[in-house]
C-alpha cells in the first residue's frame, strides 16, 4: 500500500473558530475517498490547506511522502474548485487551454468528448454559464487532468440529476482505465456511497471516522422491534441512535452481525435493514461518535 498524502494534526484558526481541529488523514494511491461533513466542518479548509490556498496554524501534509513547505503545492495536483468565476471573461475553451498547461497527463481526447457529454459550448465565456455548467467545467478539467491526486470540492453543486449520474459515470469509467487518488467532498452522500471506496467524516474541524465503504455496507443496520428485545439485541453493540415509540424501539447499530446474532434476532422478532450511507452520516454526526 503506497501513500499518497498523509495529514498529521492539523490545525486551523480563524479568530476563536477552529475551522480543523487535530486533524489526521492518510490517503491511499489509486482509490476514490469520499470527504463527508455538515456545513461549516472544515472540508473546504482542508481541501485549500492541501492545495496550498491557507496555511495551517500547526500540524504538516506530506505528498507521497516529502513534506510540504509553507506556501509549496503537491507535485501534479488538480483542485476543483466550487467555482470558477474568477475566469469569468475566458471562454471555456481558454479555461481548459490554461489548465492543460499545468497538468502532464492532460488528455486533449477526454476533454472533447466531455464536452459533448455534457452538451457545453466551448466558446461560451464562463461568466455567461449557469451555476451548475460551471461545476462541469471544473469537473472536465478533475477528469481530463488525470493528476495522480485529485481533489474535488462539491463537484455536483448545481448540476441537475441527470448531469450528476453522467459526471459520476465519467469519473468511474476514467478511473478504471487511469486510477488516481480522488478526494471528493458532497453533501449529496448516499449518491457518492457507490462511487467511493473510502470515507472520512469531519465534524466542528475533526475526524469523527474513517472507514470503507464496504465495511459501512456490511456493519451499519437499523434494528427494529420491542422495546426490551431491542435492548437485549444491542447490548454490547456500538449503537449510533436509539428511537422508541410507544412499545416499538428502532435502534442503528454499527456492528458485523455474525450468524449468531441473526438466530437472535429471529428468536427476538427484530427486524435487521441495512442502513444508507446518508443516515448512517446523520446518527453518527448528531450522536457525536
Ligand atoms: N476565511 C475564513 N475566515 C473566517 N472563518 C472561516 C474562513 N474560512 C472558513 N471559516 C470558518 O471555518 C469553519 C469551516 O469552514 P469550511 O468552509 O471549511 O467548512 P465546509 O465543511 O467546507 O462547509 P460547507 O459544507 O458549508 O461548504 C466554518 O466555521 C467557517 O465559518
Amino acid at each position: 500500500m503506497s501513500i499518497a498524502l498523509t495529514c498529521h494534526n492539523l490545525n486551523k484558526q480563524y479568530g476563536r473558530t477552529y475551522a480543523l481541529r487535530n486533524l489526521d488523514m492518510q490517503l491511499e494511491e489509486n482509490v476514490i475517498y469520499g470527504l463527508l461533513g455538515r456545513n461549516g466542518a472544515g472540508k473546504t479548509t482542508l481541501l485549500n490547506m492541501i492545495a496550498g490556498g491557507a496555511f495551517p496554524n500547526s500540524g504538516t501534509i506530506e505528498v507521497r511522502g516529502k513534506k510540504l513547505g509553507k506556501g509549496e503545492l503537491p507535485k501534479d495536483f488538480c483542485f476543483v474548485r466550487e467555482n470558477y468565476k474568477h475566469f469569468g471573461g475566458a471562454r471555456v475553451i481558454e479555461t481548459l487551454q490554461f489548465a492543460a498547461n499545468f497538468h502532464p497527463n492532460w488528455d486533449w481526447t477526454l476533454a472533447h468528448e466531455l464536452l459533448k457529454t455534457f452538451q457545453l459550448d466551448p466558446h461560451k465565456k464562463i461568466k455567461q454559464l449557469s451555476r451548475g455548467t460551471e461545476s462541469i467545467v471544473g469537473n472536465i478539467i478533475g477528469l481530463a487532468s488525470r493528476a495522480p491526486l485529485t481533489l474535488y470540492d462539491e463537484p455536483v453543486l448545481g448540476l441537475d440529476v441527470l448531469m450528476r449520474e453522467k459526471f459520476y459515470k465519467a469519473l468511474l469509467e476514467d478511473y478504471a482505465n487511469h486510477p488516481r487518488t480522488i478526494l471528493l467532498s458532497t453533501h449529496l452522500i448516499d449518491e457518492i456511497a457507490p462511487v467511493v471506496e473510502k470515507i472520512y467524516i469531519v465534524d466542528a474541524g475533526s475526524l469523527l471516522l474513517h472507514d470503507e465503504m464496504d465495511r459501512i455496507r456490511t456493519a451499519a443496520h437499523l434494528i427494529r422491534g420491542n422495546l426490551e428485545a431491542v435492548a437485549s439485541f444491542i447490548e454490547g453493540k456500538r449503537v449510533l441512535h436509539t428511537e422508541t415509540y410507544g412499545r416499538g424501539t428502532l435502534a442503528a447499530i454499527y456492528e458485523k452481525l455474525d450468524d449468531g446474532d441473526k438466530q437472535q434476532a429471529r428468536e427476538l422478532d427484530i427486524s435487521i435493514d441495512p442502513l444508507s450511507l446518508q443516515k448512517f452520516f446523520s446518527y453518527l454526526v448528531e450522536g457525536g461518535h
